[in-house]
């Protein structure tokens, strides 16, 4: 008997679902079914068959299935969410909460119904309040409902970083915690090049601006884009978390994690630092924070809880 393929099923086949499906496949992380409205089923479809026809050319096994039917996604060992609207220039994340909230019920419900053990991966923004939403329609523990937000801000970090210095990304880290939102938490004081602290490397004042730009890389694209968000960065986000998840790596990864007393925080989804792999979440790091780091973190975590409050 071979080794049975993973199952990935995105949900949404727009900018962020439709990269994210290519990602996975090249990776070879499992077969995947890549799920739209029934009115985007014909386009859904078109993507997932152009996919397959670049499979022979760069040489990746994957199945790749477009539909509308969530029966096709029976048996998943992992779902991504992207489905939903997007922001354009001059909304902010926290717009998109009704309409968004609405989809991730209804989405979450078929989802559930056909794959009850699954983990489920949130995109969909608000994103922290989003996952909430799924956790509590999904009934699924805590550790297989999960955010993506923190890599991606320190994806952005690192880039200003690497190119401040003009160094390689690879050997810049960062570590961005709290919401997913203009007023997240890029921790300096956890953040390296090639194991030498930031602080020792760059300027109070640039790294500052550093900062300030990582807090609002998302609406940097967005006014540049006209007329959606980013998704090669995020979907590139989202394929390390299922390889995280879907090969057990146990990976060291700030994802975004329901909350009972870390941190001071309760019945709240928010970035943290997290271990990932097969079980999903599991654990959440604490780390020390400073007085100030901590204030940070607090009005953050305030800003996702007011979200929270229009759904409630
Ligand atoms: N957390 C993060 O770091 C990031 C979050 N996002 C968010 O991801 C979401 C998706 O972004 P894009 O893919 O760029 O948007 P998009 O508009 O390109 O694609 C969204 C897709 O969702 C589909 N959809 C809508 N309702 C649906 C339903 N009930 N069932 C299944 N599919 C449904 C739409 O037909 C569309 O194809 C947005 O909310 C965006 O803000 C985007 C980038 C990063
Ligand atoms: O900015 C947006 O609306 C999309 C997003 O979350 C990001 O790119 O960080």
């Amino acid at each position: 008997m071979g080794l049975k393929r993973k199952k990935i099923s995105v949900i949404g086949s727009g900018f962020t679902g439709a990269t994210t499906a290519l990602m996975v496949a090249q990776k070879e992380l499992g077969d995947v079914v890549l799920v739209d409205i029934p009115d985007m089923e014909d386009p859904t479809k078109g993507k997932a068959l152009d996919m397959a026809e670049a499979a022979p050319v760069q040489g990746f096994d994957a199945k790749i299935t477009g539909t509308s039917n969530y029966a096709d996604t029976e048996g998943s060992d992992l779902v991504i969410i992207t489905a939903g609207i997007a922001r354009k220039p001059g909304m902010s994340r926290d717009d998109l909460v009704n309409t968004n909230a609405n989809i991730m019920k209804s989405v979450t419900k078929e989802v559930v119904q056909y794959s009850p053990n699954t983990t489920i991966v949130v995109l969909t923004n608000p994103v922290d309040a989003m996952t909430y939403t799924v956790f509590k329609e999904s009934g699924l523990p805590k550790e297989r409902v999960i955010g993506q937000s923190g890599i991606l801000d320190t994806a952005r970090f690192r880039t200003f970083v690497a190119e401040e210095l003009n160094l390689s990304v690879k050997d810049v880290t960062g570590f961005v915690l709290g919401g997913h939102g203009d007023d997240m938490v890029p921790l300096i004081r956890y953040s390296y090049a090639g194991g030498i602290p930031l602080e020792k490397l760059i300027s109070k004042d640039r790294l500052d601006a550093i900062v300030q730009r990582t807090r609002t890389g998302g609406g940097e694209i967005v006014n540049l884009l006209g007329n959606g968000s980013a998704y090669y960065a995020p979907a590139a986000s989202l394929t390390v978390m299922a390889e995280a998840i879907l090969k057990d790596q146990r990976r060291v990864l700030p994802t975004i994690a329901y909350l009972e007393g870390e941190y001071g925080y309760q019945d709240i989804y928010l970035g943290v630092p997290t271990i990932i792999g097969g079980e999903g979440i599991e654990e959440v790091i604490e780390l020390d924070l400073t007085k100030e780091e901590k204030a940070q973190l607090d009005k953050s975590a305030d800003s996702v809880k007011n979200v929270l409050n229009v759904l409630q």
